[in-house]
């Protein structure tokens, strides 16, 4: 299986300007690789800086040094490096992110959330409704809601709501922060059977799951994470 990510040497210093420029080293050279067909399972414990990493791969968080190799349209593109124009088309079109809070805008329907990612690569409406109404069919959200903006759901109907959202364009890197964390059984496992058949299409996916079940049903493999260094002052 060919290679869709791969991360080089890549170093995050966070800077607390509010609090005497306290400077936090969470990554240090930190390095990745990720094949089409895989699941790469962050694993560490709490602080270590897996959401840092998984943020850096969307280019949410700037790295202070190292490299980002990510696939995108038969081309190596450096996210690090990258222009914000091309940034967003990397997300466009390569991306697929699951954070764990849907971000909801007002008055827009769940159907309209959900379809918005197939609709940005050019898809016409009709199939992206049929694409979306499927999703929510299987991850168990009523019909009735799907007219309804999703600011007044539960947590996790909102969650399942952004899993959705992050499940239908097909992308080929799939970044997943605990997509399963506010969900019932039933629910993880309807995410499962969604991850596994992103691999099988070829999907190449990185991962946070806290909840040991999931990771051990969705893991090819465990990336762990570097111990954290000291805190360290100007
Ligand atoms: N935006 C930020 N500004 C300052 N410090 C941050 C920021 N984001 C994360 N950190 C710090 O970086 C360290 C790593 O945090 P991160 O959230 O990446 O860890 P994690 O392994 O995902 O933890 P958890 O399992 O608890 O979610 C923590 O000490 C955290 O306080």
């Amino acid at each position: 299986m060919t290679t869709q990510l791969r991360v080089e040497q890549l170093s995050k210093t966070f800077v607390l300007h509010h609090q005497h420029g306290v400077k936090l080293p969470v990554l240090h050279q930190a390095s990745l690789e990720v094949k089409a067909g895989e699941c790469v399972v962050l694993d560490g414990h709490s602080g270590s800086g897996k959401s840092t990493l998984l943020r850096s791969l969307y280019a949410n968080y700037q790295p202070d040094a190292g490299r980002i190799w990510v696939k995108h349209r038969d081309e190596w593109i450096d996210l690090v490096s990258a222009p914000a124009r091309q940034v967003l088309a990397i997300r466009r079109d390569t991306i697929g992110w699951v954070s764990q809070f849907l971000r909801v805008i007002p008055r827009v329907s769940t159907l309209e959330v959900v379809m918005q990612p197939l609709l940005d690569r050019g898809v016409d409406r009709s199939t992206c409704a049929e694409r979306a109404g499927s999703l929510l069919t299987h991850l168990n959200v009523p019909e009735r809601l799907w007219s309804l903006a999703p600011s007044t759901f539960s947590g996790g109907e909102q969650q399942r709501v952004n899993i959705a959202r992050g499940f239908i364009a097909d992308s080929s890197i799939l970044l997943l922060d605990e997509p399963t964390a506010s969900l019932d059984a039933v629910n993880s496992a309807a995410v499962v059977q969604l991850i596994e058949a992103a691999r099988q299409r070829g999907a190449a996916i990185v991962g946070i799951f806290h909840d040991k079940a999931v990771r051990e049903r969705v893991a090819d493999r465990l990336h762990t994470m570097d111990p954290v260094m000291q805190e360290v002052r100007v």
